[in-house]
């Protein structure tokens, strides 16, 4: 049996109230657990996944300088490419072997965000690569909505508690390729062990093994989801919100065994954010005599400032 429990969305959106109700909880027990689940009948098609997963295999596959035209300088590598070994993760000196993309936010009716974020950047040597990017960003979101009123709901929230701050929220859309690896890497792994920024994230089943979560017993144990499922897990900032009770578990991605280093792995993660004025300050309702408040009172976007500085990705 797999270490991460699956769930079904279609549970959830289903009328059927017994079967509202088993999602809920078998999704927050999962979160107050392992802090991963495996979930089907979303809304991103297999066709989708396929298409995205052609184009930026083209992208990352174009020339070195054409890739280095996209990578924006004074955004914290917010939209568009960021180079091979940029990243690390908090507390470690070497980067990340990998490169990626960021899509972000098509804003809708409100100017103030619209100025707040930086433009998507559009790649022009692949006509699809922006349109179905936006697809699949769209697909995901509101995919991320629907868990997150179960979620709402198993933390004795309205079930729309999150919809005012997701609305326009500052997710990212991270397409990432880890390269084939030439010379035993000192000390740099595919992707250190971490734990996400964001409220949840999505990944989507990556080409090639590697994702690894750490248990209750300190051990990595695989996380591989089936073609139809996405991988859903806490990030940083809901467990700030429930003060722990929900669980951003650490995870990795390790180099392969060395007879598959001539092989990429290529990942499809979307960390989904709210907009920066939603306060993370810990929910009443989680703040006990067991479990006192961990965390200081502070802002999504004064928390994504701190971290994006912890990962190299912004200046101080
Ligand atoms: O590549 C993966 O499978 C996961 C990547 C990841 O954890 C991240 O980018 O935060
Ligand atoms: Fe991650």
């Amino acid at each position: 049996m797999s270490a991460i429990p699956s769930v079904d969305l279609k549970d959830f959106i289903s009328e059927n109230p017994e079967r509202k109700s088993k999602f809920i909880k078998e999704i927050g027990s999962a979160f107050e657990d392992i802090g991963f689940v495996a979930l089907s009948g979303h809304f991103l098609s297999e066709e989708l996944v396929a298409q995205l997963y052609d184009e930026i295999k083209k992208f990352f596959a174009l020339r070195q300088e054409t890739k280095d035209a996209y990578e924006i300088e004074g955004i914290g590598g917010q939209r568009g490419y960021t180079s091979f070994g940029k990243e690390h993760a908090k507390g470690r000196k070497e980067g990340d072997l990998k490169e990626f993309w960021h899509f972000g936010q098509y804003v809708e009716d409100n100017p103030r965000l619209e100025a707040e974020y930086p433009n998507n950047v559009m790649v022009e040597e692949l006509p699809n690569f922006n349109s179905v990017g936006k697809e699949t960003y769209q697909m995901l979101e509101k995919t991320a909505k629907y868990v997150l009123r179960a979620l709402a709901l198993h933390l004795n929230l309205e079930e729309t508690y999150f919809d005012e701050w997701i609305k326009n929220g500052n997710s990212i859309l991270r397409p990432i390729h880890y390269p084939p690896i030439k010379e035993e890497p000192k000390n740099a792994v595919r992707a250190a062990a971490h734990g996400d920024i964001n409220l949840i994230t999505l990944l989507m089943g990556a080409h090639g093994k590697g994702l690894q979560v750490k248990n209750h017993n300190e051990e990595w144990v695989d996380a591989i989801a089936r073609p139809d499922q996405l991988m859903i897990n806490v990030g940083d900032m809901l467990s700030r919100l429930t003060n722990n009770k929900l669980k951003s578990t650490i995870h990795q991605v390790v180099n392969p065994p060395k007879e598959l280093w001539g092989t990429s792995r290529y990942s499809i993660p979307f960390f989904m954010h709210p907009v920066s004025e939603m306060p993370l300050n810990c929910l009443e309702d989680c703040v006990t005599a067991d479990n006192p408040k961990n965390f200081e009172d502070i802002t999504a976007g004064a928390y994504l400032q701190e971290r994006l500085i912890e990962l190299g990705l912004v200046k101080k």
